[in-house]
């Protein structure tokens, strides 16, 4: 089983990155605008810390925006290698990102709920470079988009990863204790997390030498 990659998300400040880094994430998520959680920072500062990230580490915008030129809009106010779509897009139209935006790549979020998601994840991987599975739910009042710290469902994980042909990050809950577990089950290309490294909302690298420990 190939070793998965990490995807260090709620990055604050350039000393996070560096961190993160350090520890030997391949990704960092820097979270713009949201309509909840905890990792919300402003695009100014998206910005610098993308612009110190050196290749071939990814940085992704996580955007909540829904059509595809609010989206561009966003991103071009960052410059990031990638953009990660968290909720549902609209209109299906991928193609206008791909057309303005050729050299981005695009993850698109699936919050796994039930067999619908598995249907979801199945048709949006025509459009994107990789899908991240997380738990959020876009159905409430104040939609939760991620950075819940809550798993779900790894057996509907699973079932997606095994439909589609292109790469799957998870998300959701990861933590020391349970990364391998996740890992054996899931077989995801990749791993994305955010609260289970924090103290007091701080990137702790205790916590992330103990998760990269535990990954094995
Ligand atoms: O952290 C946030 O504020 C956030 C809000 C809305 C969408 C995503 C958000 N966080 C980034 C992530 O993608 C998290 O890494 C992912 O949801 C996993 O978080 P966790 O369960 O806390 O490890």
């Amino acid at each position: 089983m190939t070793r998965p990659r990490v995807k260090i998300c709620c990055i604050s400040s350039v000393e996070e990155a560096k961190i993160a880094i350090d520890h030997g994430a391949a990704a960092l998520g820097l979270v713009g605008h949201m309509p909840s959680g905890p990792g919300v920072i402003g695009d100014e500062l998206i910005y610098q810390i993308a612009q110190t990230v050196p290749p071939p580490i990814a940085t992704f915008l996580l955007t909540s925006e829904t059509k595809p030129q609010d989206i561009i809009a966003h991103y071009q106010k960052v410059q990031t290698t990638t953009i990660q779509i968290v909720d549902a897009l609209e209109q299906r139209e991928y193609q206008m990102l791909r057309d303005e935006l050729p050299h981005v790549k695009l993850v698109q979020v699936i919050h796994v709920i039930d067999e619908g998601s598995v249907r979801e994840a199945v048709e949006v991987s025509r459009f994107v470079d990789a899908i991240l599975l997380d738990s959020g739910n876009p159905n409430l009042a104040i939609k939760e988009l991620g950075g819940t710290g809550r798993t779900h469902n790894w057996a509907l994980s699973k079932e997606i990863r095994k439909a589609i042909a292109i790469p799957l990050f998870l998300a959701g809950g990861l933590n020391k204790d349970n990364v391998r577990q996740a890992i054996e089950t899931v077989e995801p290309f990749g791993l994305d997390l955010c609260s289970s490294v924090r103290t007091d909302g701080r990137l702790d690298p205790q916590k992330l030498g103990a998760f990269f420990a535990a990954m094995g």
